[in-house]
């Protein structure tokens, strides 16, 4: 199947198990691989027949702003299936880091896969 890419988004949000983190923004890095055929958009050079990644992009910073959750995990099950009603995607990959949130680290995250490839 072929999918959609978006890579490296990076969104201010709030997110965190513990008090102090529900009174601020964090950055998270979100990597989206979206199941499409993107042969039908190819075909008359059409964005209405794909999937457009910067209003999806958008979206996801939106969406993650007005449901504020605790754990990464909670945000990228919420998100995924968000996505996939609204846009009528049938697979999905979607990884979602918190770079700050571990100090000796370079980031910590999720990857969770939904759908079926087809
Ligand atoms: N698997 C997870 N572990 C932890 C999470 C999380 O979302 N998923 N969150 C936290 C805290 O919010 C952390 O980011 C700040 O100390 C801890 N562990």
């Amino acid at each position: 199947m072929d999918k959609v890419l978006i890579k490296g988004l990076r969104i201010q949000t709030t997110i965190g198990f513990y008090q102090w983190e529900k009174e601020i923004k964090q950055t998270l890095v979100i990597d989206l691989a979206m199941g499409w055929n993107t042969a039908a958009a190819a075909e008359n050079d059409e964005l209405a027949k794909t999937l457009d990644y910067a209003e999806i992009s958008t979206e996801i910073e939106k969406f993650a702003n007005q449901n504020p959750v605790d754990l990464i995990e909670t945000l990228a099950e919420r998100l995924a299936s968000f996505l996939m009603s609204q846009y009528a995607i049938p697979w999905l990959k979607l990884t979602i880091n918190k770079p700050g949130a571990v100090h000796n680290t370079e980031t910590v995250g999720v990857e969770i896969e939904r759908g079926q490839a087809g």
